[in-house]
């Protein structure tokens, strides 16, 4: 296992706490004046992507300072250590291995003395001949006519992976497939999908690695319900209901053959599940060869990722920017934007991938923890997000970094639709950086003839620091391969930043207790007698509830 170090107690560390004292106030423009080169330096062309770092208040100094920190917390040992599958998920006693789900290599790779690689091959098989089989019209449900759309029901990992990916897909999606994802355990959610079905032609795909979680076996039993109601027959149910799971006896318990399950591991996590067969949503609606390349894309980011020099290393330079904001600045979120709306879901996927992996107060020693751990993750696709909270990232009193995504190529060519965007994406970063000074906005008041007097009067206003830093990437096409790659990236990063702050990233504890009230509450809520069991207000809002239903 790779030695749990205390980043706050190495000598980079504290050589970094200097560093900002010098760096801080400097304008990244400035930095760009004086440095020709700084644009070269600080970007990376890999593949048909462009990632462009160097509007950050950062220097080379900073830079190769962020990179002992990365050598001193032994993140080349850490990465060797999830590549290779050791158990680095201690608390559940779990190798991490997403990775292995993507990957191409025969090279036995061992969990518990077993070679996974053919486990692996074996239900992405199956998944491939299911896919086929569902797009060859194959597939026939109780009526006998052909099956074409597909409900998921899952929540978290086994859904929102899924559900962005397909949004983010949808230009490949196969002709005549209709997807719909269903995850609240508020009814409404299911009921508006469920009116816009037809339960001759549709597959449930019962998603969840557990398959105990209460959403969504509360969503799989109304469907099964609704269905039945429909198809009027148990055996029926062998058509319409699939399930991804972990857990075939729970699966089995359900109704669900365990011929129509796709199976997983206990070394997929959730959040980064969708690789596995959690992604069978992903290969009905856009085709299985789709759903290869996606794989394919994200292996190509592995192997970038493992075998790429620090300094040349994208998931490891984004990491190591986010640590320079949280740590060191105080910035307590990161923005993601991409210029893509069908991308609508990317902020939201990434808010489990990062909050759910590094929202962590405790050390790998089991000792609270010192240092800020994970941020904040949000974000909107712009330009919608342009016209709502980007006046605070301007002029707010927060230092807030961001991620800009865009794809040189539309999906959707349409007039200067996309030059338009394109020209939001470019201008949003460069006026984040530069602001506006006095002189500028002087300028523009006396242009439209503005008094004296006047323009003092609205000088502080207009008037804008800028140096808000961004990362921009720039991607040729959002094509399968891109997104798998662009989503691996995202991962790789979470891992990086887990490490360095020496936490256990691919655990989530903190969820539970919140289920556990639930569990316990859930009782209380029938018949009507008063609840006093809880503090005043729990106690309080049961009441009324009581009262209003
Ligand atoms: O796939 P399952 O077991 O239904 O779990 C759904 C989600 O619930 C969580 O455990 C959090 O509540 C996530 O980690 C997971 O992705």
């Amino acid at each position: 296992m790779f030695p749990k170090v205390n980043p706050a107690l190495t000598d980079s560390w504290s050589e970094l706490e200097e560093h900002y004292e010098k760096i801080s106030g400097e304008p990244i423009i400035d930095m760009f004046k004086n440095d020709p080169e700084r644009f070269s330096k600080f970007s990376i062309q890999w593949k048909e992507f462009l990632v462009d770092y160097s509007k950050n208040i950062i220097n080379d100094e900073s830079m190769s300072l962020l990179m002992k920190l990365a050598k001193e917390c032994e993140l080349k040992d850490a990465i060797e250590a999830m590549f290779t599958g050791e158990k680095i998920n201690e608390t559940e006693d779990r190798a991490v291995l997403h990775t292995a789900l993507r990957s191409n290599s025969t090279e036995p790779l061992k969990v518990d003395g077993q070679d996974i690689r053919p486990l692996i091959q074996t239900e992405l098989k199956k998944v491939e001949s299911f896919a086929n089989k569902f797009h060859a019209g194959e597939l026939k449900g109780y009526s006998g006519k052909k099956l074409n759309t597909i409900v998921n029901i899952g929540i978290g990992g086994s859904d929102l992976g899924p559900y962005m990916v397909t949004e983010a897909l949808k230009p490949y999606s196969v002709e005549g497939i209709k997807a719909y994802f269903v995850s609240n355990v508020d009814g409404s959610h299911l009921h508006q999908v469920l009116k816009q079905v037809n339960p001759e032609e549709t597959i449930f795909i019962v998603a969840s690695k557990t398959f105990t979680t209460q959403e969504t076996m509360t969503n799989a039993q109304s469907a099964k319900d609704w269905f039945l109601g429909h198809a009027k027959n148990e055996a029926e149910i062998a058509k319409h209901f699939i399930a991804l799971s972990t857990n075939k006896a729970s699966v089995e318990a359900f109704g669900i053959d365990s011929k129509n399950m796709f199976e997983f591991w206990d070394w997929v996590g959730g959040r980064y599940s969708l690789w596995s067969s959690i992604g069978a949503s992903i290969a009905l609606t856009v085709g299985f060869k789709n759903f290869k390349e996606l794989l394919n894309g994200a292996e190509a980011m592995d192997l970038h990722f493992r075998e790429t020099p620090f300094d040349k290393n994208l998931p490891v330079i984004m990491a190591l920017l986010g640590i320079w904001y949280n740590n060191f600045f105080g910035a307590e979120s990161h923005a993601i934007l991409p210029y893509d709306q069908y991308m609508h879901r990317f902020a939201s996927y990434l808010q489990q991938g990062d909050m759910e992996s590094n929202g962590k107060f405790v050390d790998r020693n089991g000792e609270p923890i010192a240092i800020q751990t994970g941020p904040v993750i949000w974000g909107e696709p712009g330009t919608n997000g342009q016209h709502a909270f980007y006046q605070l990232i301007h002029q707010g009193t927060k230092l807030i970094a961001s991620d800009f995504i865009a794809a040189a190529q539309s999906q959707n060519p349409m007039g200067d639709h996309h030059p338009k965007l394109l020209a939001n994406f470019f201008a949003q970063t460069e006026a984040l950086m530069k602001g506006k000074i006095e002189d500028q906005v002087i300028n523009e008041l006396l242009k439209e003839g503005k008094e004296e007097e006047e323009i003092e009067a609205l000088l502080p206003f207009k008037v804008f620091e800028g140096n808000q830093p961004t990362n921009s990437i720039l991607i040729k096409k959002i094509t399968p391969f891109n997104l798998g790659a662009l989503i691996a990236m995202y991962e790789h990063k979470i891992f990086v930043q887990g490490v360095i702050w020496n936490v256990f990233s691919f655990d989530q504890w903190g969820v539970e207790l919140g289920k556990q009230l639930a569990g316990q509450i859930l009782p209380e809520l029938k018949g009507d007698e008063k609840v006093a069991s809880h503090d005043a207000s729990t106690n309080g809002l049961i009441n009324q509830w009581k009262a209003w239903r």
